[in-house]
């Protein structure tokens, strides 16, 4: 469904995502694991056509994504979320929502009913009047899913969405997750620190260390892999379980 190959980026001298390729199959969802500075973000940046890459190729759906503009990309299917949550701080949680679903829809009232779905989904309903930048942190995260998916996309890339959370709010964003995958048959990749809610998710894992594929297969492979292991202990990955 979505590849990526031989993918450089440079910032100066510096290679943030240094010849990395990967697959990601229709259905499943895939994790992307490493330590800060790994080039996750990047990756998720040069994918959405957010940053030019200088050497590789990208590809959805056997069309070559790489080069094209992020609406052109979001329009093909593809969606989005940013690690530093980005809603517009002064409209309302329904108008930030809204956003996302007016360029996909005919009319408003269709973009309307869209929005209010996702709301139910996630919980937002009773702060939909609420201005965007007054909300804590867990609800912030939720908005930004929120409004990745009004765009309705087929391929959803989540960056740290359990970042800030408190363990409640991490088991009721695995299950949403969970359920856009499972019944709403969104595939997803996901950037995640939280080590529990990739075990809990991801049939499938990368794992990135300064800007390279250090491993890549399935929780079970990751997790025995030496190397990995080496990383994590070395590493800043506190919460990660290697038993
Ligand atoms: N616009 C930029 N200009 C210069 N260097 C950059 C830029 N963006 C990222 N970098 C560098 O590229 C490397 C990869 O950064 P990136 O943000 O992709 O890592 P990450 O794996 O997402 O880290 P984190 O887990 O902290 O979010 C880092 O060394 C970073 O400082």
């Amino acid at each position: 469904m979505f590849s990526v190959k031989n993918v450089v980026k440079r910032f100066g001298g510096l290679i943030a995502v240094d010849h990395v390729s990967f697959e990601i199959q229709k259905g499943g969802i895939f994790g992307i694991i490493g330590p800060n500075g790994a080039g996750k973000t990047t990756l998720f940046n040069l994918i959405m056509g957010n940053l030019a890459l200088d050497e590789g190729e990208i590809r959805f759906h056997d069309q070559i994504i790489s080069g094209k503009k992020t609406h052109e990309i979001a329009a093909l299917g593809i969606g989005r979320t940013f690690q530093m949550v980005k809603p517009f701080g002064g409209l309302t949680v329904e108008q930030n929502v809204l956003m996302g679903a007016l360029p996909k829809h005919n009319t408003f009232q269709e973009a309307r009913k869209v929005a209010r779905q996702i709301m139910d989904l996630l919980e937002l309903t009773p702060y939909q009047d609420e201005i965007a930048q007054t909300l804590p942190v867990g609800l912030k995260k939720k908005l930004e899913l929120a409004r990745a998916l009004a765009t309705q996309p087929q391929l959803l890339f989540l960056d740290e969405v359990m970042g800030g959370l408190h363990p409640r709010e991490v088991q009721d964003m695995i299950e949403v997750i969970r359920y856009l995958n499972r019944e709403q048959n969104m595939t997803i990749c996901m950037i995640e620190h939280v080590m529990s809610a990739v075990m809990a998710l991801c049939d499938r894992i990368l794992v990135l260390q300064q800007g390279r594929k250090l491993a890549e297969g399935t929780v079970e492979e990751v997790t025995r892999n030496p190397e990995v292991i080496q990383a994590y202990l070395g590493g800043e990955f506190k919460d990660v379980t290697l038993a």
